[in-house]
């Protein structure tokens, strides 16, 4: 099965929006990733809902947000209001993650739940069960055209035998480094799903990029 390609829109042309948008649309990735930042939970901030209106207007296929951010629970409306098909929390931000998992279900979402780097894959035992997807970041996340964290490839082995294990169904989604060398490794391992930012916007051609991708 070919991976599901999830460009990241943090390395877009923040002037050029629109046709970075246009460009993933006539691609042929399947998801739009969307980083939210709040300068809390990460060293860093993004872009908030007032720019993500306008960005759900263009977007023509489903939206992947990835929210780094404490509490994302007080955010499940305005999420759910951009038509979210997936809201990824941290594992990190959420003390209760079960509750926080029925909520964005029960908004009509569908939920998945993040993992640092520095998180082992074994946290997620309790909870693999109840979600659509994990998302294992292989770099920290804050920032965009980080250098991928090798170790990564291991979690993503680790985390196929925990979902063999349960019977769950949840995919496997990686984040942070992906290109076309790390993405086959991360394949190989298991991984569903490839999120890229730099890989496609550095790219001479992003469209090119994304099919390059999807055909590992
Ligand atoms: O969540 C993120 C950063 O925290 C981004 O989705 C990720 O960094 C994508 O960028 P790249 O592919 O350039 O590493
Ligand atoms: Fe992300």
């Amino acid at each position: 099965m070919k991976p599901i390609i999830s460009p990241s829109i943090l390395s877009a042309d923040f002037g050029y929006l629109a046709r970075d948008l246009e460009m993933i649309n006539q691609s042929e990735a399947q998801w739009i990733h969307i980083d939210i930042m709040d300068g809390v939970f990460v060293p860093n901030i993004s872009f908030g809902f007032p720019v993500l209106k306008y960005v759900a207007k263009l977007a023509e296929k489903p939206l992947d947000v990835h929210l780094m951010i404490v509490q994302p629970e007080k955010f499940i409306p305005e999420v759910k209001a951009l038509g979210a098909h997936i809201m990824n929390v941290h594992y990190e931000a959420c003390p209760h993650l079960h509750r926080v998992v029925q909520q964005i279900r029960e908004a009509g979402m569908q939920p998945a739940v993040t993992i640092n780097p520095a998180t082992p894959v074994a946290m997620l035992k309790d909870i693999i069960r109840d979600v659509y997807m994990v998302l294992i970041m292989s770099v920290n996340p804050g920032f965009g055209g980080q250098k991928f964290i090798e170790h990564s490839v291991e979690k993503v082995r680790e985390l196929r035998e925990l979902i063999t294990l349960t019977g769950s169904q949840a995919l496997i989604e990686v984040d942070g480094g992906v290109n076309l060398d790390t993405g086959a490794r991360l394949i190989e391992a298991g991984a569903d799903a490839l999120v890229a930012g730099n890989a496609v916007f550095s790219a001479p051609d992003p469209e090119e990029a994304i099919r390059a991708l999807r055909n590992l």
